[in-house]
């Protein structure tokens, strides 16, 4: 795969595009009889009725329809993947997720692991957090995979992520993050070799961008810098059976079939997979005093009902200036009734001097207390307040949610010394500095 992968620019865009001249039929959507001998068929991402603001679907124009395969079978969920949960509010934080031993063949569906999450997938209410640890391609398997339960909104952290999705194709690399909206079919290769990433599931509505308020209408996440795949088909139907994973009531079932199902030629739609690199983030903050709050780092969001209360917000940490004066620099010490799960890319992060790496994690759950560790505070609290480039090289973000998480005794228990059992001790020790003779 060495030639430069095509993409479409824009968010929410109804696209079109065709990997052979004529393939979409013209002026309608399901011809009596479709160019080249396409079978039509809709993805629904929405209800049919869902309001046209909202309204999510795409039409594919593909070689064979996707209902052309043997019955679904039960087959074996991933260990770690949506099993047993448990409830905790301590903080917790993890060193990297370590990646599979050389021995092992793992790809990336087979490396799913649930580290927290709440909600049913039936009941199309909840999120799920998860880690992938991988080192086999899907691709020579002939798998592919596709989540009817949720979204997933994937950060590479090592090793890029070569994804054939039945829109086309996305390369992903670390700084950048792909959105794979449920019920659409995908398989991933791992071109740099081993590879770590964390995904946010969600089981309801779809990401949308923030709005603006009074920032205007640039800034943050710019649309047209989200990338959409373009038509490229497989016309396979030789060799070994494709077969097709899919979550489903986060269980695992199979299907195989005979054909490639990346066979569509053309396709026409906003229900599509897209990319986004994080590099291109239009921060904005203070340019007088005092830390704002982490939302204005919001890059996507997921909705609820409930006016500005997100299902998922994903919020990132990039290097910026600071010019903040007379101010608390870190974050400050909080408690906050929605959930924080924290992953880093690259570099360090602002708040912690140390023991949280590229490729590990932390959760601060709905109310449990957490901040800056003793050292940070130390060193913000006397530290010259002239302007500062913080960390060039640093990538830290954020999955917050609105609801209260369960974690999954995989990342309590089964993770190994994974877990820093001694992580609250990084607020131990904070002295006492109150003098009421001195203010
Ligand atoms: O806890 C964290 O590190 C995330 C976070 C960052 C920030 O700048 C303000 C609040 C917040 O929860
Ligand atoms: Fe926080």
């Amino acid at each position: 795969m060495s030639e430069k992968i095509k993409y479409l620019s824009g968010f929410g865009n109804e696209f079109a595009s065709e990997a052979l001249d004529g393939a979409l039929p013209e002026g309608q959507n399901s011809p009596q009889v479709c160019p080249y001998g396409l079978y039509a068929e809709q993805i629904s991402g929405t209800a049919f009725t869902a309001p046209r603001g909202f309204n999510q679907r795409t039409w594919v124009y593909r070689i064979r329809p996707s209902v052309s395969h043997t019955p679904y079978s039960q087959a074996t969920r991933p260990a770690a993947l949506a099993a047993e949960m448990v409830s905790t509010p301590n903080q917790l934080r993890w060193s990297p997720f370590k990646l599979p031993e050389a021995g092992e063949s793992v790809t990336f569906v087979q490396g799913l692991k649930t580290v927290c999450g709440y909600g049913d997938p039936s009941m199309r209410a909840g999120i799920a957090t998860l880690i992938y640890t991988a080192n086999a391609n899907m691709s020579t398997q002939r798998h592919s995979f596709y989540n009817a339960d949720g979204d997933m909104l994937i950060v590479p952290q090592q090793g890029a992520l070569l994804i054939r999705t039945e829109m086309g194709l996305l390369r992903v690399a670390p700084t950048e993050i792909v959105v794979i909206p449920r019920g659409i079919k995908f398989s991933v290769d791992l071109p740099d070799g081993p590879s770590r990433g964390y995904i946010c599931e969600t089981f309801d509505r779809h990401w949308e961008l923030p709005d603006l308020g009074p920032i205007g209408a640039n800034g943050l996440a710019n649309p047209r810098d989200f990338l959409h795949p373009v038509a490229a088909y497989q016309d396979i139907d030789t060799g070994a059976p494709f077969t097709i994973f899919t979550k489903y009531q986060s269980n695992f079932f199979s299907l195989q079939q005979a054909h490639s199902p990346f066979d569509v030629v053309a396709w026409h739609g906003n229900y599509t997979p897209y990319k986004y690199d994080l590099k291109l983030f239009n921060a904005v903050n203070t340019v007088t005093f005092d830390h704002m709050d982490p939302s204005i780092f919001t890059v996507l969001t997921v909705k609820t009902g409930n006016p500005g209360v997100a299902l998922a917000d994903f919020v990132i940490f990039p290097p910026r200036w600071m010019v903040a004066e007379n101010t608390f620099r870190p974050p400050w010490f909080h408690r906050n009734c929605m959930s924080e799960f924290m992953g880093l890319i690259s570099g360090g992060y602002d708040a912690k001097a140390e023991g949280f790496s590229p490729g590990g994690a932390s959760l601060h759950s709905a109310f449990s207390a957490h901040g800056p560790d003793v050292s940070t505070f130390e060193k913000a609290s006397a530290e010259d307040l002239k302007p500062i480039k913080l960390r060039p090289d640093g990538l830290a973000f954020m999955f917050e949610t609105s609801l209260m998480m369960s974690v999954s005794k995989w990342a309590l228990e089964e993770c190994g010394d994974t877990l820093q059992k001694e992580y609250y001790s990084v607020w131990q020790g904070m002295p006492k500095k109150f003098n009421p003779n001195k203010k």
